[in-house]
């Protein structure tokens, strides 16, 4: 990274833009279509200025050291960024290789990539457009070689850090002091996020208390086990680049000179460590002066830094984002210019008076309205199902209807507050032929068999990480058990040499032919896929250690009906490596492993634009679709439950349902469910404390199944206009919901009472919508008895008898 080629030069040009001018040229007119609008915008103006309004002209023409975007969601901070980097590219002000652009999630990412790609088209090619963690790794892969890491190194995740942390914990007896994998990985994060690191935190630590000995042991442990495998956790990724930088501070200003624009989206939930980088990152480096003349080359300014959000969306502080970056932006960046924006160009009126009036029940906030010229909009939709699956039955039902009505799936997510929510929602999709995928955290990287074959290329790509070869040693079963493992680990120790030189040393061990045999040809295996490496092909590797191991035969021979799935699931592996390869000829297998361990979800490999999207809450941020459905809207799921103990959590909560309402375009569903299985029981679910606070007349409450209409029908709109309130029936009807004490009428008035319904096997029931129906068997006690029935048309249902629409025939 010396040479001007790659642009850590001074610029292509150093034409300053003269901002009166393009304020005049640039006819900004603000624009009262945002909701077709995706980019660039036509007209015979600058196509980069033109439909910006005043505030977005010049936060994109501003050429002060340091800016600072604050607005609300929709109002144009992503589409502000984007424009602004298209801006620096198309005058000439920058290389596109001098750009860095930060945002959180892969998924945002890749759609700042793909926004500024339509404005440059192939110019945007060697930005680097990406998450905090994704830059790290890259950095890190070119320097850590300075500080005693192997460019090779394994990236774990908090399942891999779990597994050291269990090892140290047993091997120090530290569970009786409490510290479980999950307590010890969450304190270590914690610090690390803080920029500690294991000997500035036994600085610090009160060693006459054993249980703050014992962590200042594991956390030393944690960290000295990571470096002998050569591996950083997710946290490291980021803690380490800085200490990188302030270590080599000749390496930082390699960095600093390269990027000579740095802009952050989504500032407001940027944690210590990440604060600390972006700092390091535009500090002027070193002046650079010519050995002979002694004369300062250019180019040693600090990097201009633009930073955007919005502190009513800060939804990580449980991770150590802080807000107070956002606040104190002034104080740190003296000199910096602040912008605002207001109109919002992406939600009807409806929605965002929604969004308004939940948001200001947070105390310690500015006060700021959002709002749009477009218009209201439809009504927000609300609906309680008697359960999660009714409530899931509705969704999908309404995906039907709309998508009939020529909506495309692409156009339409659902949201929830935890991933263990899909699985009703997954179930109905499926059965209704309804095209989903799930974003940001499809489980298929963390499947057992998908480990086992990715830990077969962590272990050629990184020999020093004995974790994944402890992980494949025996995987499959080829008679290695436990004390040899133990052994093998033990000459490693004694002898001073790797986990792997131990294997390459097996004859050495004293262990029965057999044993040595299993350890030697998987040795040997390794070996040569590693020579293979360095021909090329990783899909190649993969194939060949998936069928020298054994690991496909395995599990295809196997009895279990599990292992065929598990067996595909690896083909599918290498399908995807075979996918990427192509997409990405000059890739290596240590580029596969940083792009998997970095991206979640195998989704985001291709094209998610004929399926519906699902996602969690905290995936949701910064994204759009014209219709979003709002689920699980209850007590204990949003708020979370455990929100309720941290300081600030409610509160958190909330912001968090208004990132929600604030991603919809054109219709917003809201839904919640009476019951829901959840923690491996039936419970009544209380509608969210956020609920209240949305104004009753924003919101076409439907009826649930639980009383008499039919869902999601043709008549509840007519049907409430008439009940007009909430009468007997039962009906949620656009009641007013401003008092507390409502809540718990409703749910009674919700839901019938069968307490002492008597049920058993072999009973025919009426259900108010399934039908008529046998009951096959019942289960649980009290009131979560749960019949299960097999309808005469509507196939097998569980029901929990307390609440369920039936009656004995
Ligand atoms: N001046 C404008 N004219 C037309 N459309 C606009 C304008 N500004 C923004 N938009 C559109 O409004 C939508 C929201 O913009 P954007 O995603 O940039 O908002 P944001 O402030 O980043 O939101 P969030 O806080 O949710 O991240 C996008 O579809 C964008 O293209
Ligand atoms: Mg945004």
């Amino acid at each position: 990274m010396t040479s001007s080629s790659d642009g850590t030069g001074t610029g292509p040009s150093s034409a300053p833009i003269i901002r009166d001018d393009l304020l005049r040229n640039g006819n900004p007119r603000p624009s009262g279509d945002g909701s077709t609008d995706r980019g660039a915008a036509e007209g015979d103006g600058d196509p980069l200025l033109e439909g910006l309004n005043p505030q977005q002209l010049e936060a994109v023409v501003s050429r002060t050291g340091a800016l600072l975007i604050v607005a609300g969601a929709g109002s144009g901070k992503t589409r502000v960024l984007t424009h602004r980097i298209a801006s620096l590219i198309q005058n000439r002000e920058a290389w596109p290789s001098q750009i860095l652009a930060i945002t959180f999630t892969n998924k945002a990412a890749s759609e700042m990539r793909e926004r500024v790609e339509a404005l440059l088209g192939s110019r945007a090619e060697g930005m680097w457009i990406s998450t905090f963690h994704s830059a790290c790794v890259r950095i890190l892969r070119r320097e850590a070689e300075k500080f005693g890491f192997a460019q090779g190194f394994t990236i774990y995740d908090s399942a891999d850090s779990r597994v050291v942390l269990k090892r140290i914990i047993k091997s120090l007896d530290a569970d009786v002091l409490g510290f479980t994998p999950a307590n010890a990985s969450a304190r270590i994060s914690t610090l690390k996020n803080e920029l500690a690191d294991a000997e500035s935190f036994a600085r610090t630590a009160n060693f006459s208390d054993p249980n703050e000995a014992a962590f200042v042991e594991i956390f030393r442990q944690y960290q000295r086990t990571l470096r002998a495998a050569n591996a950083f956790d997710f946290d490291d990724l980021i803690s380490q680049t800085v200490f990188l930088f302030r270590a080599f501070p000749d390496v930082a200003d390699v960095y600093r000179r390269r990027f000579r624009h740095v802009l952050v989206d989504e500032y407001q939930d940027t944690n210590h460590a990440q604060y600390a980088l972006i700092r390091e990152l535009v500090r002027a480096p070193e002046p650079d002066a010519d050995a002979l003349t002694g004369i300062v080359r250019p180019g040693d300014e600090a990097a201009s830094l633009t930073v955007v959000g919005d502190s009513d969306q800060s939804i990580y502080a449980f991770r150590g984002a802080d807000i107070r970056n956002i606040t104190e932006f002034e104080r740190d960046f003296p000199g910096a210019q602040v912008i605002l924006l207001e109109q919002n160009y992406r939600s009807t009126q409806n929605i965002l008076s929604a969004a308004n009036a939940v948001i200001s029940n947070n105390f310690d906030r500015k006060d700021k309205k959002l709002w749009t010229a477009d218009g209201d909009g439809e009504q927000i939709v609300g609906y309680t199902g008697y359960s999660g699956h009714d409530e899931a039955q509705f969704v999908a039902d309404e995906i039907d209807r709309l998508h009939r009505d020529g909506l495309e799936y692409g156009q339409v997510a659902v949201f929830y507050r935890t991933n263990a929510q899909t699985r009703a929602l997954e179930e109905i999709f499926i059965r209704q032929a309804i095209p989903y995928r799930i974003m940001g955290g499809t489980k298929f990287y963390e499947r057992a068999e998908i480990k086992d074959a990715m830990a077969y290329l962590t272990a050629v790509a990184n020999p020093a990480d004995e974790l994944a070869l402890r992980r494949i040693l025996n995987t499959p079963k080829r008679g290695i058990g436990p004390a040899t493992e133990t052994g093998l680990s033990r000459f490693a120790e004694d002898n001073g040499i790797s986990f792997r030189e131990a294997m390459r040393r097996a004859a050495d061990l004293g262990l029965g032919p057999k044993v040595t045999g299993a350890i030697r040809s998987l040795s040997a295996l390794l070996d040569e896929a590693a020579e293979q490496v360095a021909e090329g092909k990783v899909s190649e590797v993969l194939q060949h250690l998936m069928s020298g191991s054994g690991l496909i035969t395995t599990l295809r021979t196997s009895r279990d009906p599990q292992d065929e799935a598990r067996a595909e699931n690896v083909e599918e592996l290498i399908a995807v490596v075979k996918e990427y390869q192509k997409n990405n000829p000059d890739s290596g297998l240590i580029d596969f492993l940083t792009e998997t361990a970095l991206v979640a979800a195998a989704d985001d490999l291709d094209d998610a634009s004929g399926t519906v999207s699902l996602m969690t809450l905290h995936t949701a941020k910064g994204l759009e679709y014209d219709t979003v459905f709002l689920t699980g809207v209850e007590e204990d799921l949003l708020p979370h439950r455990m929100s309720a103990n941290e300081p600030g959590g409610p509160a958190e909560e909330r912001r968090l349902f208004y990132v929600g309402i604030t991603r919809a375009r054109k219709r917003l569903f809201i839904s919640l469910a009476m019951t829901r299985a959840q923690f491996g029981e039936t419970a009544v679910a209380m509608p969210s404390r956020y609920l209240q606070e949305i104004p009753a007349e924003l919101i076409d409450w439907r009826q649930s199944p639980g009383t008499a209409t039919s869902r999601g029908g043709t008549q509840p709109r007519a049907l409430n206009a008439q009940r007009g309130g909430f009468g007997s029936s039962g009906s949620l009807a656009n009641r007013p919901l401003t008092e507390k004490r409502d809540w718990p009428n409703r749910v009674t008035n919700q839901v019938r009472d069968n307490g002492d319904l008597e049920l058993e096997a072999g009973d025919r029931i009426e259900h108010t919508d399934f039908g008529q129906g046998r009951v096959v068997q019942v289960t649980g006690v009290g009131t979560k008895r749960i019949a299960h029935v097999q309808f005469d048309t509507a196939g097998a249902k569980k029901l929990l008898i307390k609440i369920a629409p039936i009656t004995k025939l």
